[in-house]
């Protein structure tokens, strides 16, 4: 199964590391650093962690593309990303180093026109065709409008390729108002994405099935709604069931969504029953919980792991 996925918005995340986030105060930073980042960038990486290919594209600003350059060589990622003129948008991520928890502060990014995006989507139909998989991920640049990742699922579906959308917000709703034909095969809202979707607070896990079968009925094949450190919710055709994380040390929370995505991917690509799939989402975004940037630990380990994963089937 060829895999790619969409970046239309990376991101460089500088991370600040201090004692505490105090909202209002001076802080003393213990550390900085950056990762070159983004959604499917991220999931990408986590891909290549696990021994997938994987292939890449989006739109980079050329003035600041060395660091992506340099971490997709590094992992052995198809680096067909589109340059454009200009500077891929900085995010800030303020991380609590006593919790592991973050503050993001993300930027809106490079602004691109119809001729960068008509690129973009010549790569992707390059990219993939019937039996491949596309991850479109993340926040689309204004100019776009947001009915652009429900287009590009209708042509990728058309041409035999499974689509996961990690969107939010009017993307998530466009995504999910397409016809039939146009619906993306999997989809993974956190709650905060999930209650805007629905228009509703969803305070209960009672009220987070209800939405996310509400997905489901609306046509989507496979809803995974993320709840930090709660775990996640998978509801499906084989039935619905929660999956509780491990006990986890965790470095950094950035990415850890992006993680649980490539988890999901990988149990498609290998076919597994909806258990086995969520343990291994569950155990990629452990994985990745307990180092910084989009890096998961060896293959055994994240197997390990998994092993370890409670499933509790939701009847
Ligand atoms: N503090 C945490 N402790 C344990 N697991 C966590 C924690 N935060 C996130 N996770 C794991 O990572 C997954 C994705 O995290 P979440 O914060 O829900 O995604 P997103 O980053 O997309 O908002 C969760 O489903 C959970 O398995
Ligand atoms: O495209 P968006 O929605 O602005 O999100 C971009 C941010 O999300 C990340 O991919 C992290 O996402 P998660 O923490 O949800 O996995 C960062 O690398 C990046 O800064």
């Amino acid at each position: 199964m060829r895999l790619v996925t969409l970046t239309l918005n990376p991101a460089i995340d500088q991370t600040v590391a201090l004692d505490a986030l105090n909202p209002g105060s001076v802080h003393r930073a213990r550390s900085v650093w950056a990762d070159a980042g983004g959604k499917g960038v991220n999931v990408a990486c986590c891909l290549a962690d696990w021994g997938l290919p994987v292939s890449v594209t989006g739109v980079l600003g050329q003035d600041n593309a060395a660091p992506f350059a340099q971490l997709l060589a590094a992992k052995g990622i198809d680096d067909r990303f589109v340059r454009i003129p200009g500077e891929t948008r900085t995010n800030l991520k303020l991380l609590d180093a006593a919790s592991g928890d973050t503050t993001d502060i993300n930027l809106p990014g490079l602004e691109f026109g119809p001729s960068t995006a008509e690129a973009v989507r010549a790569v992707l139909v390059d990219l993939t065709g019937p039996g491949s998989l596309a991850v479109l991920a993340g926040s689309l640049p204004r100019l776009l409008g947001p009915d652009a990742y429900a287009r590009l699922t209708a042509e990728l579906k058309r041409r035999g390729t499974r689509v996961v959308l990690d969107a939010s917000g009017p993307a998530l709703a466009a995504a999910l108002a397409a016809g039939r034909d146009g619906l993306p095969d999997a989809i993974k809202p956190n709650r905060h994405e999930l209650e805007e979707w629905a228009k509703r607070p969803l305070p209960t896990f009672a009220d987070v099935l209800d939405a996310a079968r509400e997905c489901q009925r609306a046509g989507v094949a496979l809803v995974c709604v993320s709840l930090g450190a709660e775990g996640a919710l998978f509801v499906a055709s084989e039935g619905a069931l929660r999956a509780l994380p491990p006990p986890t040390r965790v470095a950094s929370t950035v990415g850890a969504g992006d993680a649980l995505v490539a988890g999901l991917v990988a149990g498609l690509h290998d076919d597994l029953s909806l258990p086995d799939l969520a343990r291994r989402a569950l155990a990629f975004a452990a994985g990745k919980l307990s180092r910084t940037g989009a890096n998961l630990p060896g293959r055994a380990e994240v197997e390990a792991i998994a092993a370890e994963i409670c499933v509790e089937e939701i009847s």
